[in-house]
């Protein structure tokens, strides 16, 4: 069927940062503002194994959850149309950092250790990485690692006390911005 050509800045965006910036409600907000399909990986993962991402950490281990999820980049960067939310940790494999980085603009989203808090433990034990004694020391810790590899995406956005739509708003100008630098 002959698709109806509005008007976007990209076809496929990813989003990366770490636990609980908001990848996975931006990512839909996003993909409604640009009329794009939506998936969530750690969702499409969920789906696709019948486990709870937790339950596949507990009873399988995270060097298999990693698997999996290099598995998933592999099918999901063969789509089109497709605004895609990675988990926290997907972007800092360096296969699906090249990939990712070559399928469309990658936008990642920021915040500090503190809001990550409060946003990544509202659902308890929904993040197996954050069921530690002193959770914000990890955040602390890992955050500081993993940054630099953050740091590689095209786009960077702070959440930091900004309402969803603001940040999707920010998220549009960035891409038009990006693609229109592409296109000279
Ligand atoms: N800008 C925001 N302001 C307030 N709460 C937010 C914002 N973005 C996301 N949230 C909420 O924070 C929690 C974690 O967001 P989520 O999208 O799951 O993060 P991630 O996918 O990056 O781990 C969710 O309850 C979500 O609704
Ligand atoms: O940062 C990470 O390594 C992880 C982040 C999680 O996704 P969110 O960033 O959406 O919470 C999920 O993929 C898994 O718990 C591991
Ligand atoms: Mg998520």
């Amino acid at each position: 069927m002959p698709r109806l050509e509005v008007p976007r800045p990209a076809t496929f965006v990813s989003l990366t940062g770490f636990m609980g910036v908001g990848k996975s409600r931006i990512g839909r907000e996003l993909s409604r503002a640009l009329m794009l399909h939506f998936i969530d990986l750690d969702r499409y993962i969920e789906r696709q194994t019948g486990i709870s991402i937790p339950d596949i950490f507990r009873h399988l281990g995270e060097e298999a959850f990693r698997r999996m999820e290099k598995e998933a980049v592999g099918e999901l960067i063969r789509k089109d149309y497709l605004v895609l939310s990675l988990g926290g940790g997907t972007f800092l494999d360096p296969e699906n950092r090249k990939a990712l980085l070559s399928r469309g603009p990658v936008v990642a989203l920021w915040a500090s250790p503190e809001t990550i808090l409060e946003r990544a433990t509202r659902k308890p034990g929904e993040r197996p990485l954050l069921q530690v004694e002193n959770p914000l020391e990890r955040i602390r810790t890992l955050l500081q690692a993993r940054a630099p590899i953050y740091r590689e995406a095209h786009i960077h956005v702070s959440t930091d006390g900004r309402k969803v739509e603001e940040v999707v708003e920010e998220i549009l100008a960035k891409l038009w911005a990006y693609a229109k630098n592409r296109g000279r």
